[in-house]
């Protein structure tokens, strides 16, 4: 029997991220009483899993299927009137509940139409990837992309509940998980140096879900997740620290027409961050090869071809941390001490691009 680790994220409504094996029996708990119907929004990968949850909630609720397009596909305003074309035609209303089963890009969309159906029915995340479950599926960030750049559309909208399975892992191919480490590590080198420490001493045994050392890193980086959005949960201040690497990343994931997994871009991006660091004086030599040693025994890229500069600051100059046509990068004076770099001179962005150029 393994154990259950619950960590509630405080805020205006409050809620549980339950972490252990053996939890989707738990979803009924979460979903409350008045529940009649429960959509869930699930990729092609998942329909075995969705089938399965279906099976073990129908009788007590009516279930519904809504099986969205795989990874970032599904992040598209087509995708959001299909599912609320379901909820019209089977007359959701608003004491009814959504939940996301899948990856970041699920839960995305799955919140999207949660927050958004009727203003807003509850919703239960229940995240499939590494990614989703120490990132994505909390915090309540929803959103879709628009043809202009990534997450442009959305909304704040907290679940109800967040169930991570480690169960749900089990079909999860190897690739994925090494990028939901990027997520892991980011958290390492914003906060939680830990997890840096544990995926220097051995990165097999970290990545491999049936490990406490995969456990440790997990419930680290849901930890850190949860204190900073339950502390800033409209990304007035702190909540930024979370978009470390992201501002590049965002603009490789649109370049590469979302091809790249949203960790392999971020990856990139966080050793960006940490050469644009090192320029302004702040972060020292060791602290920048870090990141790249890291990221490389997670087989994470950590370059990317120099050529398409213009291109990637054309949709920098759209990430939401820019105020009044200013860009904003996280950057970190130390490890684990994150501060806000407003407007860096551009020949300085184009050096720290070209440490990391190929
Ligand atoms: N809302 C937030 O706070 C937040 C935070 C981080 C990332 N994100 C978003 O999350 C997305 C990235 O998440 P992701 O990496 O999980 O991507 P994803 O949802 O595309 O999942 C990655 C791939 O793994 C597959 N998959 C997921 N679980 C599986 C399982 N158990 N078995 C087999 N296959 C499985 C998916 O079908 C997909 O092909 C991006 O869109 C990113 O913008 C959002
Ligand atoms: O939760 C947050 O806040 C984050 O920034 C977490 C990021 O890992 C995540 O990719 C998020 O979706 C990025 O947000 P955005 O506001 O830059 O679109
Ligand atoms: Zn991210």
């Amino acid at each position: 029997m393994t154990e259950t680790t619950t960590i509630t994220v405080a805020g205006a409504e409050p809620y549980d991220i339950l972490i252990g094996r053996g939890l989707l029996p738990k979803i009924a708990d979460q979903l409350g009483t008045g529940v009649a119907k429960v959509l869930i929004v699930h990729p092609p990968t998942l329909g075995a899993k969705a089938s399965a949850l279906r099976e073990s909630l129908q009788g007590t609720y009516e279930v519904l299927l809504a099986e969205v397009p795989d990874a970032e596909d599904a992040k598209r305003i087509e995708v959001a009137a299909f599912c609320w074309g379901i909820m019209g035609q089977t007359d959701f209303t608003r004491t009814d509940a959504v939940i996301g089963l899948g990856g970041g890009a699920t839960t995305d969309i799955a919140g999207f139409i949660a927050a958004t159906w009727l203003r807003g029915v509850t919703l239960i995340q229940v995240p499939t990837s590494v990614l989703g479950m120490v990132d994505a599926s909390i915090g309540g960030k929803t959103g879709i992309n628009t043809a202009e750049g990534k997450n442009l559309v959305g909304s704040f909208y907290a679940p109800a509940a967040v169930i991570v399975d480690f169960d749900t892992l089990d079909t999860i191919p190897r690739n994925e998980i090494l990028a939901g480490f990027a997520e892991i590590v980011k958290a390492g080198f914003i906060a939680e140096p830990e997890i840096l420490d544990i995926v220097e001493a051995d990165v097999d045994r970290v990545t491999d879900p049936t490990t406490p050392e995969f456990r440790r890193v997990v419930e680290l980086a849901i930890g850190l997740k949860a204190r900073v959005v339950g502390e800033d949960f409209k990304e007035s201040g702190l909540r930024e620290i979370l978009n470390y690497g992201h501002t590049l990343g965002h603009a490789i994931e649109h370049a590469e027409r979302y091809r790249w997994r949203h960790g392999a871009a971020i990856s990139v991006g966080m050793v960006f961050a940490a050469e644009l660091a090192r320029l302004t004086g702040s972060l020292g030599d060791e602290a920048v090869d870090r990141h790249r040693r890291i990221l490389s025994s997670l087989t994470l890229p950590i370059d990317y071809p120099v050529g398409r500069w213009q291109t990637l600051l054309a949709t920098m100059q759209r990430d939401k941390k820019s105020r009044a046509g200013m860009l904003r990068f996280i950057v970190l004076d130390d490890i684990a001490k994150p501060t806000v770099l407003t407007a860096p001179d551009e020949s300085m962005l184009f050096l720290a691009y070209q440490e990391v150029g190929v």
